[in-house]
């Protein structure tokens, strides 16, 4: 299995990444369930930034693992700071995880119960390493946000994302998009939990510090059916897969803290 041939099939899925990617089985993998009465109150812990600025995302793509959207990151306009940080850390890309239709498709759980989705918001350190590719293999090198999806009305914005997704349905399809700003998509209150942990799909590297909000954004059973009008597969292929379910499950917590902000 060279380069990107892992998926979330029965075949190629979560239980196999370790074959290729042996860090898998390491002691700060993510996702995680999170048990809020097991959390510490961290009253050290700040409130976080988040200085986006609009004139820097820049495409929209299927990379044939989820929706993908990428930021200009050679400099600091769209930034996510405080908290748990000791730099500022540049917006790379935000994606999401999702399920099929009434079923779970978050990641992270919390107390066991998962949403129907999860988006994040890929940032990295910048003020100690020179690239994105740098820093996703250092300790702390990324930081990623992550927002809980749960159904019910309409999003007011999240339009903006799902009337384009018919010009991406393939993997390597990918169209401009410009001018969007990630704040639209962000919950009232930015209470928050963090732990250590790593990217959720390979190369699994466990560099990320996790900053997960606590309060879910609403979006309707009709918008989160939207991406599951995406395909897994290329145009050329034969196969048509709907991309869904396409989360990793939890991990083992290996005794590590899950701060709490206030
Ligand atoms: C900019 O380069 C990367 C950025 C991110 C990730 N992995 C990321 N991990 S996660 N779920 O922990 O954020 O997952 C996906 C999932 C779907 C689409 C894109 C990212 C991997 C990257 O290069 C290997
Ligand atoms: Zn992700």
């Amino acid at each position: 299995m060279t380069g990107d041939q892992w998926g979330y099939g029965k075949e190629d899925g979560p239980s196999a990444w370790h074959i290729n990617y042996p860090v898998a089985l390491g002691n700060r993998q993510s996702p995680i369930d999170i048990v809020p009465d097991e959390t510490t109150l961290d009253r050290d812990l700040g409130p976080i930034f988040l200085d986006y600025d609009s004139c820097t995302s820049i495409n929209i793509s299927n990379n044939g693992h989820s929706v993908v959207v990428e930021f200009v990151d050679s400099d600091d306009r769209s930034m996510i700071r405080g908290g748990p940080l000791d730099n500022p850390y540049r917006l790379k890309q935000f994606h999401f995880h999702w399920g099929e239709k009434g079923h779970e498709g978050s990641e992270h759980t919390v107390a066991g119960l998962g949403y129907a989705s999860e988006l994040h918001l890929v940032h990295w350190n910048a003020v100690k390493y020179r690239s994105f590719t740098d820093a996703a293999s250092a300790p702390d090198g990324l930081a990623v946000l992550g927002i809980f999806l749960e159904t019910g009305d309409d999003h007011r914005w999240l339009h903006l994302i799902t009337d384009v997704l018919f010009m991406v349905k393939y993997k390597d399809s990918v169209t401009d998009f410009k001018g969007f700003n990630p704040k639209c998509l962000l919950p009232n209150r930015l209470h928050y939990w963090t732990y250590l942990g790593s990217l959720t799909t390979p190369p699994l590297h466990e560099s990320v510090t996790w900053i997960l909000l606590k309060e879910p954004i609403v979006v309707s059973d009709k918008q989160l059916g939207m991406f599951r009008m995406l395909l897994f597969n290329g145009e050329e292929e034969d196969e048509r897969k709907k991309m869904e379910n396409n989360f990793r499950p939890p991990q083992p917590l290996n005794g590590r803290e899950v701060r709490s902000s206030n």
